[in-house]
C-alpha cells in the first residue's frame, strides 16, 4: 500500500543541514503490522512523519497505492509518546477530536465513538479532564481518538514509553486485538526490543544517522497465542539485540 523509493531526508535550519534518513527503500503491505527499531536521533519518527505525509522527502518518492504521497492521508491516523491530549478538554471531547476536524455530525460521532469507549474499557472517565487520568488511561484515549477515525493505517511513535511495564504490557496486549480485529496496518517507532518482537511481523531494524535500513527481520510467529511467553519470543528477542548491537560495516 505504501512504499519508499530511494527516499533521503535532510533537515535545513537556516545553514545547517541535518541529514536523517539515506536511501530508504521500503515497501508496507495492507494488514501486516510492522516495527521500527534503532538508535538515538538514527530517523525512526522523521520515517514516520513521511509515512504520515507530515514531512516530504529531500530525495526519492513515496507511493501510497502506487500514488505520489502529498500530504496526510485520510485513512491515516498517528498517536504520538505524549500522547497529544488537550488538557481542557474532556476524555469524550479528546477522543472526538478528529472526527469534529473531519466534520462529522454529532450523531454520527456519538454511534461511533460508543463502541470504541467499550473496547477500550474507557466508559467510566468520559467526563473526566486528562489531568485525572492515569498514563495508561491517557494512552487509551489517545488510541481511542485514533481507532474513532476507523483508519486503514495506524502509525504510532513510541506510544507506551512513558508507561510502567505491566501497564505497557498490558497495552500492547490490546494494541494487538484491536489492530488484528480491524484489519488494521500498523507501523510502531519504539526503543523496546520486546515491544518491537511483540507488535512486529515485520522488524525494521535502522543504521544509526543518517539512518538507512540495516535489515527487515521476519517475525512469523508474532501474534501467536502466547506469544510472549514462548520460547520464540525469546529467541527473536535476542536475535534482534544482536543485530543492534553487531557494527554496522554494510554501507562500506
Ligand atoms: N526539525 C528538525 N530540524 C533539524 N534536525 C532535526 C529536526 N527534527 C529532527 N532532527 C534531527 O534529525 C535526526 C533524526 O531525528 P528523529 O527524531 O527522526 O530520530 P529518532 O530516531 O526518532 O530519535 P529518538 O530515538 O531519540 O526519538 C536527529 O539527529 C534529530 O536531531
Amino acid at each position: 500500500m505504501l512504499s519508499f523509493n530511494h527516499v533521503s531526508l535532510t533537515y535545513t535550519n537556516g545553514k545547517t543541514e541535518v541529514h536523517a534518513l539515506d536511501d530508504i527503500n521500503l515497501k508496507i503491505e495492507k494488514g501486516k503490522r510492522y516495527a521500527v527499531i534503532g538508535p538515538s536521533g538514527c530517523g525512526k519518527t522523521s520515517l514516520l512523519f513521511l509515512m504520515a505525509g507530515l514531512l516530504s522527502p529531500t530525495e526519492g518518492e513515496i507511493l501510497l497505492y502506487g500514488k505520489q504521497l502529498d500530504g496526510p492521508y485520510r485513512g491515516m491516523a498517528l498517536i504520538l509518546q505524549e500522547y497529544g491530549l488537550l488538557p481542557w478538554k474532556t476524555v469524550w471531547e479528546n477522543a472526538a477530536l478528529g472526527l469534529a476536524l473531519r466534520k462529522v455530525p454529532q450523531t454520527e460521532v456519538n454511534c461511533i465513538l460508543e463502541p470504541v469507549f467499550k473496547e477500550l474499557d474507557l466508559t467510566e472517565c468520559l467526563n473526566r479532564y486528562p489531568s485525572q487520568l492515569s498514563g495508561g488511561q491517557k494512552q487509551r484515549v489517545a488510541l481511542a481518538r485514533a481507532l474513532a477515525l476507523q483508519p486503514e493505517i495506524l502509525l504510532m511513535d513510541e506510544p507506551l514509553s512513558a508507561l510502567d511495564a505491566l501497564t505497557r504490557e498490558n497495552l500492547q496486549k490490546l494494541i494487538l486485538e484491536i489492530i488484528i480485529k480491524h484489519k488494521i496496518t500498523c507501523v510502531l517507532v519504539t526503543h523496546s526490543i520486546e515491544e518491537a518482537v511483540f507488535l512486529g511481523q515485520e522488524i525494521i531494524i535502522l543504521s544509526a544517522r543518517p539512518g538507512h535500513i540495516r535489515t527487515v527481520v521476519s517475525n512469523p510467529a508474532q501474534g501467536s497465542e502466547g506469544f510472549r511467553h514462548d520460547l520464540r519470543f525469546h529467541e527473536k528477542c535476542t536475535e534482534i539485540r544482536s543485530l543492534l548491537e553487531a557494527p554496522c560495516n554494510d554501507r562500506q
